[in-house]
């Protein structure tokens, strides 16, 4: 067994490093290196990183390579690439890199090739979303198929929702796509209000086949069909994703109608597999290739790139060096493009899920913090809500700047504004602005403390050319790997997640003595919780 992280002398030669940065600033570091802002900086598959407005130096950089080389990041990536089972609780591969691999890659797991298989279930999505799309599959009355709504939860639709929200500007003409994840009955209502069934297509994704969430939309989805179109129209209507062909039978769906994937994808990393059918609906077979392709260009360059200059490295590395040795307890995402509007969302589930762990892969307590906590809007909507506190509350928050140069939207000045502000904001939490110079603006001395911002605050701009699915896959593979990055690093399985386990287990009791009159011992605030529910909910 390996020394506990926080005894490593790399660790401690990094602690003692933090303790040099007292009286450091941002300022005299750029002011001291002019060369700053291009040595803090790297570029990867159409996307810039600055990272120079990070409270680091060449020295801090060096420690944390050192440090993910202690931790073997290298021959960790090597075998995830190699379909090793690194989710070593659920004796798995995590081998999502694979469903991006172009044809004829060979990429092997348990001693298979998985490309061939890959490939196959792409060209059966592609084939159905053709039909769909040329009006060859109608529905039961013979109209064709409008509307598609993902019913799906968690990784089985936060990945589908931003991509069809992110790619708004390359949707298929005539397509719409609708989300029902929460089993809260007035979503299902919501997203079906307007909708004529017999334009509608529901696509049922759920890896596993038995969430309960997933399974209870989907029954109310057939209820919503049949009761207008008849029993016959389910297979005209419902197609379903999943690994559990059993299941998918055992619903009454047809397997025909089946597109699958395997064990080895987890499901925050399955929006590449089967899973994002309903996106290559949205967008097309050829939007949806180039998104597969922008994810492939991010692996190679993470499975090649030094490390110093590795992108998905450095993002993980200084994350690491806040959560660890600054004690920022979150992670800003801050994306200046409204079509990125749920991307902080799904950055939660692929962050706070792979990482937000309290055992190491030993199962013994980690010794340091691990996955720090996600949040974040788009730009400019934060600037008027929380990012007085990121200036002048008395909490560290790094932020991740994310932007575009080009606009997709036709109104370009607005693209000029959201962008100046983009970049105004990163230099403003840098920079903050001294009593000084309030002082020489003639700023009332009463006021001179209120109106001080202090600076250093630490930022990432990332910066593409447009937002399109190259651009995309590459932006999502590059947080894929950050969080492999610093959970290799944490030592702890970033793939498992028996933390949603729990809370399940004790739904499916209550909602057993919610529906009858049997009963289980709680503790006193839940039973009471239980039956104030009980009195009152109504007939
Ligand atoms: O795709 P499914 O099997 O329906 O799972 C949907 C989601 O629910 C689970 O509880 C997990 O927390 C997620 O990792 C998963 O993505």
């Amino acid at each position: 067994m390996s020394a506990p992280l926080n005894t490593s002398s790399v660790w401690r030669d990094l602690q003692q490093h933090r303790q040099s940065w007292e009286g450091v600033t941002l300022r005299q570091l750029f002011q001291d290196d002019p060369q700053r802002a291009r040595n803090f900086s790297a570029e990867a598959c159409g996307l810039y990183l600055d990272y120079s407005k990070h409270l680091i130096k060449p020295e801090t950089l060096r420690l944390l390579i050192t440090l993910a080389r202690a931790r073997h990041l290298e021959e960790r990536r090597a075998a995830m690439f190699a379909g090793e089972r690194i989710n070593r609780t659920e004796g798995r591969a995590a081998f999502h890199v694979a469903l991006r691999a172009p044809k004829g890659h060979v990429m092997r797991t348990a001693g298979v090739d998985v490309v061939p298989e890959v490939h196959k279930v792409l060209e059966h999505m592609a084939a159905f979303t053709r039909s769909i799309h040329d009006g060859t599959w109608r529905g039961a009355t013979g109209q064709p198929i409008r509307k598609i709504i993902n019913i799906g939860i968690g990784g089985s639709y936060l990945g589908p929702e931003m991509a069809w929200k992110a790619l708004r500007a390359y949707r298929h003409p005539g397509m719409e796509l609708g989300f029902v994840a929460n089993v809260d009955g007035a979503t299902f209502t919501d997203v079906t209000a307007h909708l004529d069934p017999a334009e509608t297509l529901f696509i049922v994704s759920s890896k596993t086949f038995t969430t309960l969430e997933t399974m209870t939309n989907a029954q109310q989805a057939r209820h919503w069909v049949t009761s207008a179109l008849g029993e016959a129209a389910v297979a005209r209507h419902f197609v379903a994703v999943s690994t559990n062909v059993e299941a998918v039978e055992a619903f009454g769906m047809d397997t025909g109608h089946m597109f699958g994937f395997w064990d080895w994808v987890g499901g925050r990393y399955s929006m590449d597999s089967a899973i994002g059918l309903s996106t290559m609906l949205g967008v097309g077979v050829e939007h949806f290739t180039a998104m597969l392709a922008g994810f492939h260009a991010m692996d190679n360059h993470f499975q090649t790139a030094p490390l110093e200059q590795n992108l998905p490295v450095l993002m993980g590395l200084l994350a690491l060096w806040y959560n660890n040795f600054w004690d920022a307890q979150t992670l800003a995402i801050l994306p200046y493009a409204h079509d990125l509007a749920r991307f902080p969302a799904y950055l939660q589930q692929l962050q706070m899920e792979s990482n937000g762990k309290g055992v190491d892969e030993d199962g013994h307590p980690v010794v340091v913090d691990t996955g720090a906590i996600i949040w974040g809007e788009p730009g400019t909507d934060g600037q008027h809500s929380f990012y007085q506190l990121i200036h002048q509350g008395t909490r560290l928050i790094p932020c991740d700047f994310i932007g575009f140069c080009q606009p997709l939207s036709p109104l370009a000045e607005q693209h000029e504004l959201l962008m100046a502000n983009l970049i105004a904001q990163a230099e403003a939490l840098a920079f903050g602005k001294t009593a000084e110079e309030l002082r020489a603006e003639g700023v009332a001395e009463a006021l001179v403390p209120f109106r001080v911002f202090p600076g250093n605050r630490p930022s990432s701009v990332l910066l593409g050319d447009r937002l399109d699915p190259h651009t995309l896959g590459a932006l999502v593979a590059l947080y894929e790997h950050s969080v492999f990055t610093q959970g290799v690093i944490w030592g702890i399985d970033s793939f498992d997640q028996w933390g949603v386990e729990l809370g399940k287990v004790l739904a499916q009791r209550i909602v057993a003595e919610l529906q009858s009159t049997a009963r289980h011992p709680h503790d006193a605030s839940t039973a009471a919780l239980l039956q104030r529910y009980l009195q009152r909910r109504g007939s």
